[in-house]
């Protein structure tokens, strides 16, 4: 592993969530006490005012609460940061205070989060408040989710309470995009499963929540292929020693750039190739990754200005100036309305914008989309439209935390009024209609559905497909397969495999779906589909529409896909031949919340096939 790799896997960026008296002041002292980061005379003053209250254990939420206290002075947004380091790994706590009214504090303290912790007090099981901030979670793209249930102590360390909250969990997750879920149970007062395992849980055999949170695995959490560095200054010759030409510095916000890649510079649209890269204190580096800060020297000279991006030649971000996103008001006084203008700032630059349409407004405990919503008040979510001045260089949030978010200044006051992630352009043209017709869905046979296959290549996802179609029709109901390979050879022949063109392959599969499951057929996806914001993509386009959506995951072991190799694609990949190959040198993310999982020891593909036919009821 590279260094710089290296040391930013040993950071972990945490963001803790609980209800009120969730216990998560405690949970944080127990985790810096018991892995010894407290200073020793803080807490020395927390044993005295314990003992003082007469309390059986130190009181550790006087620690985080004192702590947070004294930051609170001169910051407006609540969040308290803490750091504490074990011998594998360097933390960085954000500590979202769990009030109702607090969701702006959880954007804020949790958009670069990598893990979010979420408590649960074991008597009181899952809360509205436990599902608004998972559902926050998911929604600002943190990569792994851990639910500590809490005060086990006080149900008695029963297993089966511990599972049922587990349970009504999954279930509302379900509904959300989260690709890594952790249940530990807890007991963060006599510190139980926090640092050390509990002898009162011999049932749990998994990891104490600080090991988890060593062990947990976020190397390749990050987008290490759609490059970006937007430029934050450019230097001069004479700025440098020894060199007569200009050099752009920036953070790279996503993907890796090395020396002779060749790179587009953005707006303009120039290409170059990169002579040389340095890191910060003029140490000269081959290749720079998302996080790092770096200088870059380019072949050609370009007039490149503060504010211009450097992306790969075949994979740039989006330019425009239409913006379909999602918008958390934070301010208090006043509420974001349609029509509205603010600056928008975003990773590159900053514009003018207006709030050219409010489309819904999300309810985050119910997930209750209110379309009749005409404005935005403190802590509500909404998706909207947005118009821009200037055209933006943009990425969609769920592929670039970065490149994809933004912050809206109230120009007035000059304060922060939201905060947005952008889903992606708007490209509804406002002299295109939506053209309704004279037949609805009602007076056609309503028989259509989507059942969206999902899983490695050589899984078992075609043979599977075929069984499915053949059982349908000979029932004389309306089937179709839409076949990944099939579709790469028409609709889709201008895509490879590169992410970018995932996502393309399968919001283009996941329309024509919707497409044809209104139309009253039942269609077969088969889309290797490997990651899970994509899939979520499908499944909200149909939901959107109120139609049948059901994605089967075919859980074939990698080793099992490979032994297969029907088509000799994974030797190939093995030897290098093909790059970016699902499970070899490209990530598959496993489905968490398919409504059916086929393993191989289900049988053969035909008997999967009744199976599943009979489970939906088609
Ligand atoms: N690099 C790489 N990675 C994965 N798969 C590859 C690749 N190159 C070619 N193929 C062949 O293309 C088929 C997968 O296409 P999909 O459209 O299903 O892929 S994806 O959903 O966009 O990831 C897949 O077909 P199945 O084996 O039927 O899944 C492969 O045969
Ligand atoms: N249930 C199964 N058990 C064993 N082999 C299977 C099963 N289903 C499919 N196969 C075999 O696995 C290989 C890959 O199947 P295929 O349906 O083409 O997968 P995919 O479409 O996911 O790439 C084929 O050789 C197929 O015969």
């Amino acid at each position: 592993m590279a260094g710089e790799d290296r040391d930013r896997s040993e950071l972990l960026r945490l963001a803790t969530a609980g209800s009120v008296d969730d216990g998560k002041s405690t949970l944080i002292g127990r985790l810096l006490f018991d892995s010894k980061s407290i200073f020793t005379d803080q807490l020395e003053a927390i044993e005295r005012t314990s003992a003082q209250r007469g309390t059986e254990f130190t009181d550790l939420a006087l620690l985080t609460d004192g702590l947070r206290a004294e930051r609170e002075q001169g910051i407006t947004i609540d969040v308290a940061y803490r750091y504490f380091a074990t011998p594998r790994r360097k933390f960085i706590i954000a500590d979202t205070p769990g009030h109702v009214q607090y969701t702006r504090n959880m954007v804020t303290g949790a958009s670069t989060a990598d893990l979010a912790i979420i408590l649960i007090d074991a008597r009181k099981g899952v809360l509205e408040q436990t599902r608004r901030h998972a559902f926050l979670s998911s929604l600002l793209g943190i990569p792994h989710l851990t639910i500590c249930v809490n005060k086990m102590d006080l149900v008695e360390w029963s297993q089966a309470r511990f599972d049922e909250i587990r349970e009504e969990f999954i279930d509302f997750a379900a509904k959300l995009n989260v690709t890594d879920l952790t249940f530990i149970p807890i007991s963060a007062l006599a510190g139980d499963n926090v640092v050390t395992r509990s002898a009162n849980m011999g049932w749990y055999t998994g990891r104490p929540l600080l090991d988890h949170l060593e062990e947990v695995y976020i190397a390749s959490d990050r987008n290490l292929i759609d490059a970006r560095l937007p430029v934050q200054y450019v230097v001069r010759p004479q700025d440098r020693e020894g060199s007569d030409h200009r050099a752009y510095a920036g953070t790279v916000a996503g993907g890796r750039f090395s020396v002779g890649d060749e790179v587009v510079v953005l707006p303009s649209g120039f290409t170059s190739t990169v002579t040389s890269l340095w890191a910060p204190g003029g140490r000269k580096v081959d290749e720079a990754f998302a996080g790092m800060a770096v200088t870059a020297e380019l072949a050609d000279e370009i007039d490149i200005v503060r504010g211009d991006m450097l992306a790969r030649p075949n994979n740039r971000p989006h330019v425009g100036r239409d913006l379909d996103a999602l918008v958390c008001w934070f301010a208090e006084d006043i509420d974001l309305e349609p029509g509205r203008r603010y600056i928008l700032q975003g990773a590159t630059s900053s514009t003018r914008a207006e709030v050219s349409e409010l489309n819904y407004r999300l309810d985050v405990n119910t997930l209750h989309r209110d379309e009749d919503a005409d404005r935005l008040s403190l802590n509500e979510i909404g998706r909207m439209w947005l118009h821009l001045r200037e055209p933006m260089m943009f990425d969609p949030y769920v592929r670039n935390r970065e490149t994809g978010s933004f912050i809206l200044v109230d120009e007035a006051t000059n304060r922060t009024v939201a905060a947005g992630m952008i889903t992606g352009p708007h490209t509804h043209n406002a002299n295109i209609v939506w053209q309704t017709t004279k037949v609805g869905r009602d007076q056609r046979a309503d028989l259509g559905a989507t059942l969206w296959m999902t899983g490695l290549s050589g899984s078992g996802k075609s043979s599977l497909a075929i069984e499915l179609e053949r059982r349908l029709v000979a029932q004389g109901r309306p089937a179709y397969i839409l076949d990944g390979d099939n579709l790469r050879h028409g609709l889709n022949a201008d895509l490879g495999f590169t992410a970018v063109d995932r996502t393309e392959n399968i919001r283009r599969t996941a329309q024509v779906a919707a497409l044809f499951a209104d139309a009253g057929i039942v269609v077969i996806v088969s889309l290797i589909s490997p990651f899970a914001a994509d899939r979520a993509y499908a499944r909200e386009v149909h939901q959107d529409q109120a139609l049948e959506f059901h994605e089967i995951f075919v859980d074939t072991p990698l080793a099992d896909c490979e032994h297969r190799d029907p088509k000799g694609l994974y030797a190939k990949a093995r030897s290098g031949e093909i790059p970016d190959f699902t499970g070899i040198s490209s990530p598959y993310e496993r489905p968490l919340n398919a409504e059916i999982v086929v393993k191989p020891a289900d049988g053969p593909a035909g008997d999967v096939a009744e199976a599943i036919l009979r489970d939906l009821g088609l």
